[in-house]
């Protein structure tokens, strides 16, 4: 699907922003535009930056460096009206209070001037049959849901989604993708951030892979690590034992000349194609180290929607695929159909 910029420019547009804690950088010179009607995943490891990122769309973090703009307009300016056209499902939510689901999305509703209906809003999100039950005695995959039904209850033109499945069991996070492909397809703009790989192949168009801080890459699904990302890669153990690993756009070729050449089934043999997720893992080894505990002054942004908040665990989806290898020497010149060797696996 092609997405074209619209006569006011993109939707969401970050130019040069960068965020410091002291003299720390957290996010580093991040330029972006997403046209009206895109969704969007950033993608990136556990402290990479995405909710810092997010925070400077929405207006509770102020950039030390660059321009955001939403819907034409500077978050940290934002009017009520502004307000009213942006949906925000942040990662940590405020004390539900004793309400009752359709008691808390019902007053989010008043709230707006063209809410959806607090009934249908309850029901896409999967929790009809809780709509009395109180928020504060629901599963955290349940008001995780509530979450994203106050997000959504306000028709926003411009929908922040920052990890708003975690916590969600396989069938609510099925029933999630449904609501946001509905929500798609009425031009909403997205930007989702994500540990589920899937859901952002499942829903982006685009997404950008963040590392310490800086954007390393930006592409379609489909495109993400260029195409030599997706090269095959043949793996398998040498007559000394070393595990030795080759990428060819030429497979089986490249498996016929090694059983030609070692007179014999090779032992270990495998060929993968690498999935996005093998494909995201190379990206972000190659952005800096995201996890590096570097001691920073702490700049508290006050955040009035995340006082007294709730902490949600995020989680990561180990699923991988990789092939793990020791390699220490390749040998490619022996196979011409292997356009590049790969280094060991760490
Ligand atoms: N108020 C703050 N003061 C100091 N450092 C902060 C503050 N807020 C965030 N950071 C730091 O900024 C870095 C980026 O945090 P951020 O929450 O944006 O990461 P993230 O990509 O959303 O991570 P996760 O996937 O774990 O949610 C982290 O190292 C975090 O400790």
């Amino acid at each position: 699907m092609t997405i074209s910029p619209g006569p006011d420019g993109p939707a969401i547009t970050l130019a040069g922003i960068t965020k410091r804690y002291g003299t720390r950088p957290v996010v580093s010179d991040v330029s972006l535009a997403i046209p009206a009607g895109e969704t969007f995943a950033l993608l990136g490891p556990n402290g990479a930056g995405k909710s810092t990122t997010v925070g400077m769309l929405t207006g509770t973090v102020r950039p030390s460096a660059g321009h955001t703009s939403v819907l034409g307009t500077d978050p940290l300016r934002a009017t009520r009206a502004w307000k009213s056209r942006v949906g925000v499902v942040r990662q940590k939510t405020g004390e539900p209070g004793p309400y009752t689901v359709a008691e808390l999305v019902g007053h989010f509703a008043a709230l707006y001037p063209n809410p959806r209906s607090p009934e249908e809003v309850i029901a896409a999100v999967g929790l009809g049959s809780h709509a009395g039950s109180r928020v504060g005695k629901l599963s955290g995959g349940q008001q995780r849901r509530v979450d994203v039904a106050l997000g959504i209850i306000g028709s926003p033109e411009v929908l922040f989604l920052d990890e708003p499945t975690t916590g969600f069991d396989p069938a609510a996070r099925h029933q999630f993708w449904g609501l946001i492909e509905s929500l798609q397809a009425e031009g909403t703009t997205i930007l989702l951030t994500t540990h589920y790989l899937e859901e952002a192949a499942r829903l982006a168009h685009r997404a950008g892979v963040i590392a310490g801080g800086e954007l390393v890459a930006v592409d379609t699904i489909d495109g993400l690590g260029g195409p030599e990302a997706r090269t095959p890669v043949v793996s398998w153990r040498d007559e000394g034992g070393v595990r030795r690993r080759a990428r060819t756009h030429a497979p089986s070729a490249f498996v016929a000349e090694l059983l030609a050449e070692t007179g014999g089934e090779p032992a270990e043999l495998t060929v993968v194609r690498p999935t996005l997720e093998d494909i995201y893992l190379d990206l972000i080894a190659e952005g800096a180290d995201a996890d590096a505990d570097t001691d920073a002054d702490a700049d508290t942004d006050t955040d009035a929607a995340a006082a007294g908040t709730n902490t949600t665990n995020t989680n990561t989806n180990t699923n991988t695929t990789t092939t793990t290898t020791n390699t220490t020497t390749t040998n490619t010149a022996a196979h011409p159909t292997a356009t590049r060797a790969e280094e060991p696996a760490a």
